[in-house]
């Protein structure tokens, strides 16, 4: 069984849609190490949970990166949305920008205690390198880091008045296509959304594995 690691239900609706009863949520509040990159924090996420789960983990990390505010509040996210609040976010962007445009970024990182195969995909390298090289990420228990494997997928659009009430987080305020993810049903969500297209990847992966 896998185990879709978040305190988040909203993530687990998504993911169910992706990969069924293939996977089960753990609730289990992993340490979020402070970067400006989500895949460190995925990656160290992943190793923490599989320790403590002893079976195939997924940890699913995200964030709205806003254009004009050099990608605030990216990996801060949740922390803002508990804070000031996602309407807060939308006024600020108002208020400071003419430029309404933004991105949210999801990365899945997998972790079942073995070693992967290289990956012929320079994304994934690239972010394995990331990973791999983000010292703060281990544990001081651990000598050898277990290995990660990570996807990630990205959704570019913009920042617009509050509508719809379907989703979670920041969905009412970020529109793709002249819908905003709180219009959309969780399918038409995940067919074009940043979890969509990281569970997509993972999900081609893993069936091949
Ligand atoms: O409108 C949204 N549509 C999405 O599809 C989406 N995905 C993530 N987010 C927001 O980005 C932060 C993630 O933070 P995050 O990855 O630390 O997760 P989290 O704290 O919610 O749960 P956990 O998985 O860490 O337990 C939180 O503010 C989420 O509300 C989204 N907002």
């Amino acid at each position: 069984m896998l185990r879709y690691v978040t305190t988040n239900p909203g993530k687990v609706r998504e993911a169910r849609e992706y990969l069924g009863d293939e996977v089960s949520q753990l609730d289990f509040d992993y340490t979020e190490i402070q970067a400006d990159d989500l895949a460190p924090i995925a990656a160290r996420g992943a190793r923490e949970a599989y320790r403590h789960a002893g079976e195939p983990v997924l940890v699913d990390d995200a964030g709205l990166f806003v254009r004009g505010f050099d990608g605030f509040p990216g990996p801060y996210s949740a922390y803002v949305e508990d804070t000031i609040g996602v309407e807060a976010v939308r006024r600020l962007v108002d208020a400071e920008l003419d430029d309404r445009r933004a991105s949210f970024r999801c990365v899945l990182a997998y972790c079942d205690g073995e070693p992967f195969d290289a990956s012929p995909d320079p994304i994934d390298r690239d972010d394995r390198v990331a990973a791999a090289a983000t010292g703060a990420e281990r544990d001081d228990a651990e000598t050898e880091p277990l290995p990660v494997k990570l996807f990630e997928g990205v959704v570019r659009g913009e920042i617009v008045e509050a509508r719809g009430d379907g989703g979670f987080g920041y969905d009412p305020i970020f529109e793709y296509d002249g819908s905003t993810f709180a219009e959309m049903d969780a399918a038409e969500k995940n067919a074009i959304s940043h979890r969509g297209r990281a569970l997509e990847k993972f999900g081609v992966w893993f069936a091949e594995r």
